[in-house]
């Protein structure tokens, strides 16, 4: 079953990784969910386009909501400048604890700050954290909370213009409420990318990228 799959991963990792490499460790997890059992992270199809936006972002400051086992986390991190600031939320603890150790032995843990608990409780603390505004969100977490959570982002000031917001899975298992708000939201400028769920060539799935222009 899906329960357990965070553990049976850190299992797997713990017995094949190389240390201190975290392109190595998100091959590893992605060869373990194409050829032992799938996860829901967001994967190698759909993580090239996060790469891409990333990358074209450039962003300084970022946030990810869901980190679960810290893969798309790691993707993120890898292509952040050096003197960023990346933030990730997780509200499971058992989740969040093969998190810190994947990005351990990763050797990213320097670059990746992980929160532990409620999206709706974390949020309102960044301001005091030193944080002005997010250049890039990553929502990937509970689909119900992707429109709260990015209306709480942008009541903290979080937002500022140019912000980017990228959502996964708006097709699979889908946010309905989410995309009808953003994409009828004059203050965002909201682009499609089609794709396929994780690990399954065979389900469509998309990731939203959000502009923020206030
Ligand atoms: C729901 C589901 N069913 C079958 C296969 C995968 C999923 C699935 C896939 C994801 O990328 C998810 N991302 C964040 N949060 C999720 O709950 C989630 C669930
Ligand atoms: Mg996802």
């Amino acid at each position: 079953t899906a329960e357990g799959f965070h553990l049976r991963l850190l299992e797997h990792v713990r017995k094949t990784v190389k240390p201190g490499d975290a392109s190595n460790m998100i091959a590893t997890i992605d060869n373990y969910c194409y050829t032992v059992e799938s996860g829901m992270n967001v994967g190698d199809v759909k993580g090239k386009i996060l790469d891409d936006i990333v990358l074209e972002t450039n962003p300084t400051t970022v946030l990810e909501l869901g980190t679960f086992c810290g893969y798309s986390a790691l993707r993120i991190a890898r292509n952040l400048p050096e003197n960023s600031r990346f933030f990730t939320v997780e509200f499971n603890p058992e989740h969040a604890a093969v998190a810190k150790e994947i990005i351990h032995t990763a050797g990213m843990d320097d670059k990746i700050q992980m929160l532990i608990g409620p999206s709706q409780e974390m949020i309102p603390q960044f301001k005091g954290m030193g944080v002005s505004h997010f250049d890039l969100v990553f929502v990937d977490h509970e689909k119900d909370l992707y429109k709260p959570d990015v209306i709480l982002l942008e009541k903290e000031g979080l937002l500022k213009k140019g912000s980017v917001i990228v959502a996964d899975n708006v097709v699979y298992p889908g946010s309905p409420d989410y995309i009808d708000y953003v994409r009828n939201n004059p203050k965002f400028k909201s682009t499609n990318y089609m794709s396929e769920l994780e690990y399954h060539k065979d389900v469509v799935d998309a990731i939203e990228k959000s502009i923020y222009i206030g």
